[in-house]
């Protein structure tokens, strides 16, 4: 039997609306939430909306600071007042256009903990790398700027998300063989330092899901749901996305 719940977040990156927000939640009150747990990761302006529709919100980020002068970021404790149980680190479009590296990321994930968030951590590796044979290098690298500057036991309260950059909003899944490979890989990782918190760990695909690809891949045996970008801005086709990610 699965140990792991299912869950299934969708990461609006710089899109949606007031409307949206309604539309979305009058949808996902209709899955039972018992079986997949849904999370939505509007713009942060969004979150109290996303909040007050009662539906369960993350934000794309934080900053790795507590509080202070940095004009235009947001304190992870002030997202958590907020109503927020969630927050992404990582995610490789802040990697790539913001620059932020595994330190800076190892940062956030220990400002979101320190908050009381929970940190979905997004590695992946990019076309280049895949191709030379990196993939397991990079992802490795990714996780282990967490586990060195923080320990093992920073990951028991947090997600980690996989996602090929070649896949993200490209339209170019990756094949669920070759998702369970890397995610199969992940959970190896982790287990070589603790084979309890590996074995309750939520890895979470995310790259080009849509309604159509998501039973196979999330039939997988590592893989426990998705982060789904360009899909989840609609409604039907991210609850169809939801459903399909039940144990
Ligand atoms: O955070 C979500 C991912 O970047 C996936 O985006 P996508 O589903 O549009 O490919």
């Amino acid at each position: 039997m699965l140990s792991r719940k299912p869950m299934v977040a969708g990461n609006w990156k710089m899109n949606g609306s007031l409307e949206l927000v309604q539309n979305i939640a009058s949808t996902i009150k209709s899955i039972n939430n018992d079986d997949v747990e849904v999370v939505v990761i509007p713009p942060t302006v969004l979150l109290s909306n996303v909040v007050a529709s009662g539906v369960k919100a993350g934000v794309q980020t934080v900053s790795e600071h507590p509080l202070g002068a940095y004009t235009g970021e947001v304190q992870a404790s002030l997202v958590k007042a907020l109503g927020a149980t969630y927050t992404l680190v990582g995610h490789s479009e802040r990697r790539s256009i913001y620059g932020e590296s595994n330190e800076d990321v190892a940062n956030k994930f220990e400002q979101a903990q320190t908050d009381k968030l929970i940190p979905i951590l997004c590695v992946g590796e990019t076309e280049s790398e895949r191709e030379q044979g990196q993939t397991e290098n990079v992802v490795a690298a990714q996780i282990k700027a967490v586990i060195d500057k923080l320990g093992i036991a920073s990951l028991n309260d947090s997600v980690i998300a996989y996602e090929p950059v070649w896949a993200i909003g490209t339209g170019k899944t990756a094949s669920p063989e070759q998702a369970q490979a890397v995610h199969k890989f992940i959970r190896d990782l982790v287990s070589s330092y603790d084979a309890e918190i590996s074995e309750s760990l939520q890895i979470l695909y995310g790259g080009s899901v849509n309604e159509s690809n998501s039973e196979l891949l999330f039939a997988q045996a590592d893989i426990d749901g998705g982060l789904i970008g360009g899909a989840s801005l609609k409604p039907e086709a991210f609850k169809i996305i939801c459903e399909s990610a039940k144990g």
